[in-house]
């Protein structure tokens, strides 16, 4: 038999036990553990590291590669001045609000939400409409939870379940001076004390430094890292022969320092993003692919809806999206089909997965429209992926500090001819006469429109004019000073700051809501679970398993691993002292996807099985076609169904136990 129907939700899902694996396999662990750790500091484990870098080389090739991105590796420690220019120092932060009693100290909005959760869950209880959690074992923690509800059911109108709907649907749109309000307006106390908290307050999450010894030259841990991309502009654009659209990319370390991380590695305060900035015509936004993802149909909540106190996505083509202006241009399209199909190729459930634009008071202060990539996990919906359109704000706060031109430079197909008014200055005549002043008067009569400059030229054709500069001061000018006449000018480049589209991927989240999606547990077998992983991330792809350790199979196991290493093939051999049905467990534990077992008939026939993690069927043949096809198989270039007519099955049932 070579399939055996999968049920992969046989079980409901099981945090506290995928949590057991995720540690007890090391994929990651809390940093500094035996020091007692640091919130938000985690360390990965040989899985979780390789499953990242997994992750990060398909990333390469979904966008670097596809797309002919420049990448870049800049520092991340960041001079202060850049944080100051680019408006981090004074914006990037949330509010906080204190335990007025402990001092204890919460975030905010995620107070607001904890709160008003657990009271529609209350509520829920006292209407008997909760649901049940099982009785076993695993489901203690949840019970309690339901318990601690049960005990706190308090049934709220119909009105307040409506309010407090509202506000979660548009949490993210209340500042901090809203929040404290609300505290105050429903009653919101710290849940852990029951003390009422402080007003909230701004808390800029970045980490501060100092560069060299002199503690002179402030720096920052950079919470992003596409501030570098920016500053080097003018090298990406010479490096593209001078022309746009083009992308710069960046996978590196980022730095937060979140105020209360409490959700694994959804909330750390170091991690690693993947950030593209693709620099676009403002005046032209089209992208040259669009068409090749126009049909993907994406899972859409625009703000109107959120605005509304809904949360109901509408499922489009990004085609049509664009077409009706919900998502605002071609380039911020592309991007958000584009996340959507990376996203599904590593493995994220695409019926957990929801794109919801911004609200205008939550968009960043650089944005000027945004679309998360929202995967839903056991915490809610976490956003992963941030898609904003950045608009010129970068490249033009960084050039006007400066004084470098960050600006594309574009030679016009038809030059164009314009006449206008002109003004030339008698500059020997001006320095004698007004000194220090000369720049300030001439810059004055350079401000002017061409109505006013006509006007102005009226009245020096009377014999003198007055004029007004910057700083207030005033001027009589004369003929002999200045001449305006009208001028056929030709100009044959067009100078323009470019826009930006900026995809922002935390990798952390992307891979947890993937263990989450990944994980499920036999019927047969609840202890164990199984995380089907697809073969491009799972961080080993072949797992060789011996009969025995016996001397014989030494040669057959070194072969089987060269060829498979020679194939491209990341292999594991487990070689360990226990049945090879014990041994398969372990590695279901670990996502690997394939297993080839060598047995005495191997030996003798060179022949091999090869096994499949999610249905455990099996299949047997030459030892040289069942490499070709599980390399196929790991490559994506067949699919299990398919290797299934290319090779006999294996009635392996009595062999592997
Ligand atoms: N503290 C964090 N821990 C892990 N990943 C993070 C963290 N902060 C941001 N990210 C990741 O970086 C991406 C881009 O960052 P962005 O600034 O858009 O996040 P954000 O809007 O500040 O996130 P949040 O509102 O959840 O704090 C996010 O989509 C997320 O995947």
């Amino acid at each position: 038999m070579a399939n055996i129907q999968v049920n992969k939700t046989a079980h409901p899902f099981d945090k506290p036990r995928l949590e057991a694996l995720l540690n007890r396999r090391f994929f990651y662990a809390p940093a500094y553990e035996i020091y007692g750790g640091v919130a938000g500091l985690y360390d990965y484990g040989p899985p979780g590291s390789s499953l990242q870098a997994n992750i990060i080389s398909e990333w390469r090739k979904h966008f670097i590669i596809e797309d002919h991105m420049l990448e870049l590796d800049t520092t991340i420690m960041t001079p202060a001045p850049v944080f100051e220019t680019s408006g981090h120092v004074a914006r990037f932060a949330d509010w906080m609000v204190k335990d007025a009693k402990t001092g204890d100290v919460l975030r905010a909005d995620h107070l607001v939400k904890n709160v008003i959760e657990a009271r529609l869950a209350g509520d829920q209880e006292a209407r008997g409409l909760a649901t049940q959690p099982k009785s076993d074992e695993a489901d203690k923690k949840k019970k309690k939870k339901a318990d601690k509800a049960k005990k706190a059911a308090v049934k709220l109108s119909d009105e307040e379940v409506a309010e407090y709907e509202r506000i979660l649907a548009t949490l993210d749109n209340f500042s901090g001076p809203e929040l404290g309000e609300l505290c105050r307006k429903y009653k919101i106390t710290n849940p852990d004390t029951d003390n009422e908290v402080t007003e909230p307050q701004e808390f800029n999450l970045m980490f501060a430094s100092s560069i060299g010894p002199t503690g002179q030259h402030p720096g920052y841990l950079r919470p992003e890292t596409a501030q570098s991309h920016f500053l080097n502009f003018s090298r990406l654009l010479e490096f593209n022969n001078g022309r746009i659209p083009f992308a710069s990319a960046q996978i590196g370390r980022s730095f937060r320092n979140e105020i209360s991380p409490r959700a694994g590695l959804l909330r750390v305060r170091e991690f690693t993003m993947a950030e593209i900035e693709h620099f676009v015509d403002p005046d032209d936004k089209r992208h040259e692919k669009f068409h090749e993802v126009r049909d993907v149909a994406l899972r859409l909540l625009d703000r109107d809806v959120q605005a509304s106190g809904r949360t109901d996505v509408t499922s489009m083509s990004i085609g049509e999206a664009v077409d009706k202006g919900i998502v605002a241009n071609e380039t911020l399209g592309y991007f958000l089909a584009r996340i959507y199909l990376f996203l599904v190729k590593v493995g994220i459930n695409p019926d957990r997965l929801r794109f919801r634009q911004h609200m205008s008071n939550e968009m960043a202060h650089y944005a000027t429209d945004c679309w998360d990539a929202e995967i839903h996990n056991s915490t809610g919906w976490t956003e992963c992926v941030g898609c904003a359109d950045r608009a010129a704000y970068d490249l033009t706060v960084h050039s006007k500090k400066t004084g470098h031109p960050l600006v594309v430079r574009e030679a016009l197909k038809e030059p164009i001819v314009t006449e206008k008014e002109v003004a030339e200055f008698n500059k020997k005549l001006f320095g004698k006469t007004f000194g220090r002043d000369s720049a300030a008067i001439q810059n004055a009569v350079n401000d002017f429109d061409e109505a006013a400059l006509l006007r102005f030229k009226g009245e020096l054709a009377q014999g003198a004019a007055t004029i007004t500069t910057a700083e207030g001061k005033e001027f009589k000018l004369t003929p002999d000073l200045l001449t305006i006449e009208r001028k056929t000018l030709k100009q044959s480049i067009r100078e323009f700051t470019p826009n930006v589209i900026e995809p922002s991927f935390g990798l952390g989240r992307i891979l947890y809501t993937l263990l989450e999606h990944s994980f499920w547990s036999r019927e047969q077998d609840v202890e164990r679970g199984v995380l089907s992983l697809p073969a491009a991330v799972a961080p080993t792809k072949v797992l060789i398993v011996p009969l025995s350790a016996k001397e014989e199979f030494a040669p057959l196991v070194r072969e089987v691993s060269s060829k498979l290493r020679k194939a491209g093939v990341f292999s594991r051999v487990d070689d360990s002292n226990t049945s090879i049905g014990k041994r398969y467990a372990r590695n279901d534990e670990l996502g690997t996807p394939f297993g080839v077992t060598l047995d005495f008939a191997s030996v003798a026939n060179k022949t091999m099985t090869l096994r499949e993690r999610d249905t455990t069927g099996q299949l047997i043949g030459p030892i040289d076609e069942v490499i070709a096809i599980v390399t196929d198989l790991v490559q994506g270039n067949i699919d299990w169904a398919e290797a299934c007519k290319k090779l006999p099955a294996y009635d392996g049932v009595q062999a592997i136990d």
